[in-house]
């Protein structure tokens, strides 16, 4: 399969501190989750693959353009949906016309088909009942979902998605899911999040991110294989444990190397995750 993104030793800084200090990166269509922990440099990755900061070192393709160029940054944003971590609407606007207000920019010029896409997306992320509400009205689920409409318009060969899924709901999530393993036949998404569950769902790559590098780079199966033989089961917390947390039935869940005779269970995703991080799983990387 052709690869979308290739990313060669990229560096992003800030002053002195490198938010990216030889990150590797390659995607082929399909859903890539990050996961890392905050500060890990997930959002700067998203915001140089966007084209919305440039990187400093390193080789980037995105969609085979050179976004380091004039002409390459413009062809990748026109094959772009970008969910930025903080997406701005103007409050004045309704849910309609802040889609609108996007496709316009996207050069979606005939006005009758443009209307036509505002509402399929509208639809696509359930705000089609509140299209005539103003922006200012919707809680904070529904202006997530507002942002992945302006996304998802004109159905672009790359979606880069900064955790879409904080906010939503139970049933959103499980919706959002459909969607991004719809939009992932064929195109590449590229999704950060802190939902192992997310990661488990929708997505067939998955790129740990720690301290501006990438640490894991497989699959989901080959993450949470990492942690097989080292998740068990005590009465007692044991203090050795690398990570340990009571579940409901008051039993504690360990994650590290197990003592004799320890009562092995099967791994989740998280689980690798706390292995692989280490320390760093709980620790903030700051500037
Ligand atoms: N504009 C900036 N100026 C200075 N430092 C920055 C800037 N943007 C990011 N950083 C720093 O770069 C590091 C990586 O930040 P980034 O937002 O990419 O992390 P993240 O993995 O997305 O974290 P989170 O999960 O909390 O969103 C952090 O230490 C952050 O403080």
């Amino acid at each position: 399969m052709t690869t979308t993104i290739e990313a060669h030793r990229l560096v992003r800084r800030f002053g002195r501190f490198r938010a990216l200090d030889g990150l590797d990166l390659v995607t082929r269509p399909g859903v890539t989750g990050l996961l890392g922990p905050n500060g890990a440099g997930k959002t700067t990755l998203l915001r140089v693959l966007a084209t919305v900061t440039p990187h400093d070192e390193g080789t980037l393709r995105v969609l085979g353009h050179d976004p380091s160029t004039d002409v390459g940054r413009l062809a990748v944003r026109r094959s772009l949906g970008y969910l930025p971590q903080d997406a701005g609407f103007h409050p004045g606007f309704t849910v309609f016309e802040a889609v609108d207000y996007v496709a316009v920019l996207k050069e979606h010029t005939r006005s009758r088909a443009r209307h036509d896409e505002v509402r399929r997306v509208l639809g696509l992320v359930g705000l089609s009942d509140v299209a005539t509400s103003k922006v200012r009205t919707l809680s904070g689920g529904m202006r997530r979902r507002l942002g992945l409409a302006q996304a998802l318009l004109g159905t672009p060969d790359l979606l880069v998605l900064d955790e879409p899924t904080v906010g939503l709901d139970p049933e959103q999530r499980i919706r959002f899911r459909d969607l991004v393993a719809e939009a992932g036949h064929g195109r590449t998404v590229v999704l950060s999040t802190h939902q192992t569950e997310d990661v488990a769902a929708v997505c067939s790559h998955v790129v740990v991110v720690n301290r501006g590098q990438s640490l894991f780079d497989g699959t989901v199966e080959e993450l949470t294989a990492l942690a097989e033989g080292r998740v068990w089961l005590d009465d007692r917390r044991d203090p050795r444990a690398q990570a340990a947390w009571r579940l409901s039935g008051g039993v504690f869940h360990h994650v590290g190397d197990p003592p004799a005779g320890a009562e092995l269970v099967a791994p989740a995703i998280e689980d690798a995750y706390l292995l692989l991080l280490g320390p760093d799983a709980t620790q903030e990387s700051a500037a």
